[in-house]
């Protein structure tokens, strides 16, 4: 049994934001709060610690409280860099991964994830959403960067990103995985909503989910 308080939550804000205009997206403002700080908190209820991996500002992520750690790969190699870096510095069984710019995520993510991964008997646990098909209906996508993870991965991540890997699905397809559905009756269809533009932060902001 995963015992949410064994996972260390980690909030993924190492991004460029050139669709936001390159500002570091984690620092914009959400509902009156640094967008990564609202992540930070809504994460630290549902797991036993967190931290923060950001690559720029970093004395003012380091004003949130918790521990900040800046990519171990150069150049902005993409979110799992992030991955790898709180990896690294995890000092917990298992780590979860929450992007900076999703700030209705699911309440019960954690507990979910950590039930299906024990279900499953699975390494690796992803959360899955409706999205839009392009068609005019919905699919369920995987989110990969919602990812819960046992941090005795690092081994392998360290010789995939090594290689010159960068997308998360092709290394967790090495791995034991389970994708976990959040389209039931009751779940938010915003929840997996992420800001890519500044007016997409500003209309979610106005949205009615807590
Ligand atoms: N550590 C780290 N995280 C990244 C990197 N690139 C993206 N991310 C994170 O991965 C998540 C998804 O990022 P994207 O929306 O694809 O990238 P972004 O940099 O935020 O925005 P764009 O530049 O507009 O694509 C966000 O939480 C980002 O902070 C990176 O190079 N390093």
């Amino acid at each position: 049994m995963i015992d949410t308080q064994d996972i260390t939550g980690l909030v993924l804000a190492g991004g460029r934001g050139s669709r936001m205009g390159g500002v570091d997206k984690g620092l914009q403002n959400f509902r009156g709060l640094p967008l990564a700080l609202h992540t930070l908190m809504r994460l630290q209820m549902q797991v036993g610690h967190v931290m923060v991996n950001a690559n720029r500002n970093l004395a003012a992520y380091e004003a949130f409280g918790a521990p900040v750690w800046p990519d171990v790969i150069a150049d902005y190699a993409g979110p799992l860099a992030g991955f790898l870096t709180g990896l690294e510095r995890c000092e917990t069984p298992w780590m979860l991964t929450v992007p900076c710019d999703t700030p209705l995520f699911p309440l019960d993510l954690a507990a979910r994830l950590a039930a299906a991964a024990d279900q499953a008997g699975a390494d690796i646990a992803m959360a899955a959403a409706p999205e839009d098909d392009g068609a005019g209906g919905t699919a369920v996508r995987t989110q990969p960067v919602f990812c819960l993870l046992r941090v005795d991965l690092l081994e392998s991540l360290v010789a995939f990103t090594q290689a010159g890997g960068r997308k998360i699905d092709a290394w967790t397809a090495q791995h034991q995985h389970v994708v976990v559905p959040f389209d039931q009756p009751g779940d938010d269809p915003l929840a997996f909503f992420n800001a890519n533009t500044l007016a997409e932060l500003h209309s979610l902001e106005g949205s009615g989910t807590p």
